[in-house]
């Protein structure tokens, strides 16, 4: 573990990694965290936290570069251990590593900007009648230490320098990470490079720490931690909601950014579907089964009313289906809850198993399947909207819009929902969208929802159980706002004021004074 600028070996037992290719157990192995090792990343966190919350915005932007350029540093030795540890081939990885240099020098240049600090000035007015005003000056401050779970499904973007740290890192906040016991080698790699570039950087030694640990205890401890501020976590409704409880049950209730379960509803509206069928049921497989499915934004539901074109759209479906090959699931848990999710299905009287992919040799292999049921037997029984972590979907036959609309207005929150439609299917939208727009946070057209970008616009989030908190995303610009709070000052003489407020601007700030934006 790395806790602060230490490396540990946790002194609370041990865990290696397994090959989920082979199932072969992975060299060497990895101590887990003792309660007192815990305690010590979170008192170094807590220590780091009021000098790196107000590092220069340039200080704080070349360190984010420096976690990217030490992170690109570790070569083939970070590429070879993940591919390794997760059953990922080579070009997702790299291409994860890709994106999560990409996402920290993002955040770099946000924070250089600087308009996150949400600087707003509303001069004093002493001659104001009845009353005279008060100068008030307001601006964002970082929340604490954040809590950070990397995921199991994207050993780097969504994991130890994955998203939540960037942006945490961004908005000023220490971070505690606790690995994901699926890649403890990617995740010791991606650690000793923060760590490096906390030292490159001369940053408080605390700014970054990395534990291992079993079970729930270690996770549970850090998000009761009464240093921790806040959590970034991607993972099982289970887990998340777990951590949920965790954090409001503290006498300090704390919030939990929570990324965890969706079924990303695709809807193939009639013009489309009649245009396109074979096309759509082709590429519907290509998303399935992409990365054995373990995608947060897999399409695991299909909406389409009853007709010839759906049966086109099925035909060709389940061609493909059948060509699919059967890909390396991330860890034996997920493959054999993947394999009971998939029984479930196959097991229920009114679900029709219209395909499976190839069954494929060797350990945690997914066999992608296919399955469909009417929207009657969908609204009655809840268990179906569960999801299915994986290459698995399910295509719910409706009678006709009305009953598409009905069975929208029933579905959990989604991270994703996805329209195939035509120009003739505009105004069957236009009466969907106000659903879809209160179930999910992001809509998309004539695409697929696998394959998120990493840009200002994004919205990877959505209602619950899609997300803790609907109202941010895991993904993009956006997500430093989850670990930042206003402050305002109150006629504090400005050598008290952060330089943020002070009256000549010297960071070159957009600022809103008097209601008015102006970079003044
Ligand atoms: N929707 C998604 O994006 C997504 C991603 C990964 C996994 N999953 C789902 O999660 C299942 C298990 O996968 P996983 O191991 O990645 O996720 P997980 O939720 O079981 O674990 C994620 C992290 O949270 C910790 N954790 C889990 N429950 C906890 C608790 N009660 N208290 C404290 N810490 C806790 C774990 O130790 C781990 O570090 C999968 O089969 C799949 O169903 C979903
Ligand atoms: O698994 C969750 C994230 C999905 C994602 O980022 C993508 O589809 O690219």
């Amino acid at each position: 573990m790395l806790i602060g600028a230490r490396a540990v070996m946790g002194s609370n037992g041990s865990h290696k990694a397994i090959d989920p290719a082979s199932g072969e157990t992975l060299e060497p192995a990895y101590g887990l965290a003792s309660e007192a090792e815990v305690e010590a990343a979170c008192a170094l966190a807590w220590a780091a936290f009021d000098t790196y919350r107000e590092t220069g915005l340039a200080e704080r932007a070349a360190f984010l570069e420096a976690c990217a350029d030490e992170i690109e540093a570790l070569g083939d030795a970070l590429i070879a251990r993940a591919c390794a540890e997760s059953g990922l081939p080579r070009a997702r990885i790299e291409g994860g590593r890709g994106r999560t240099c990409g996402q920290l020098r993002l955040f770099a240049q946000v924070v250089r900007e600087g308009s996150w600090l949400g600087a707003r000035i509303d001069p004093a007015m002493p001659e104001r009648q009845p009353l005279p005003r008060a100068d008030l000056r307001q601006r964002m401050i970082a929340l604490g230490p954040v809590a950070v779970f990397g995921a199991s499904n994207f050993p780097l973007a969504f994991s130890v320098a994955g998203g939540d740290t960037a942006s945490a890192l961004a908005a000023g906040c220490p971070v505690v990470i606790k690995a994901h016991n699926a890649h403890p080698g990617t995740s010791e790699l991606v650690g000793l490079a923060l760590q490096k570039a906390v030292a490159r950087c001369a940053m408080p030694e605390g700014t970054v720490s990395l534990i291992f640990g079993a079970g729930t205890a270690a996770g549970t401890q850090l998000v009761s931690d009464a240093r921790i501020k806040a959590v970034g976590f991607t993972g099982s409704r289970g887990g998340g909601t777990a951590l949920m409880h965790v954090a409001a049950a503290r006498p300090e209730p704390i919030p939990v950014y929570a990324e965890m379960s969706s079924i990303n509803p695709v809807y193939l509206l009639p013009e489309a579907l009649a245009a396109r069928a074979e096309a759509l049921g082709k590429a519907f497989v290509g998303s399935l089964t992409m990365g054995a499915g373990q995608f947060c934004t897999n399409p695991g539901l299909l909406l389409a009313i009853e007709g010839d074109a759906l049966e086109r759209f099925v035909a060709a479906a389940v061609a493909a289906m059948h060509e699919a090959g059967a890909s390396v699931m991330l860890t034996p848990g997920i493959a054999s809850a993947y394999a009971a999710g998939v029984e479930r299905l196959a097991g229920h009287p009114q679900v029709e198993t219209l395909a499976r992919g190839l069954a494929g040799e060797g350990p945690n292999r997914c066999q992608a399947g296919w399955f469909a049921t009417d929207a009657d037997t969908f609204l009655a029984d809840e268990a179906l909207q569960e999801e299915v972590f994986g290459a698995a979907s399910l295509l719910i036959r409706c009678r006709d819009l009305d009953q598409m609309k009905a069975l929208s207005e029933h579905l959990e929150g989604q991270l994703t929902a996805t329209l195939q439609l035509d120009t003739g299917d505009i105004a069957a939208v236009r009466t969907l969208l106000p659903v879809l727009e209160r179930k999910a946070g992001r809509i998309l057209a004539n695409g697929w929802p696998t394959g998120v970008e990493v840009c200002h616009a994004m919205v990877h989030g959505g209602p619950f159980p899609a997300t803790s908190d609907s109202r941010t995303t895991s993904v993009g610009t956006r997500a430093i706002a989850r670990f930042l709070r206003p402050v305002c000052y109150q006629d504090l003489p400005e050598a008290l004021l952060p330089e943020a407020l002070h009256a000549a601007n010297p960071l070159g700030l957009w600022r809103r004074t008097d209601g008015e934006l102006a970079r003044a």
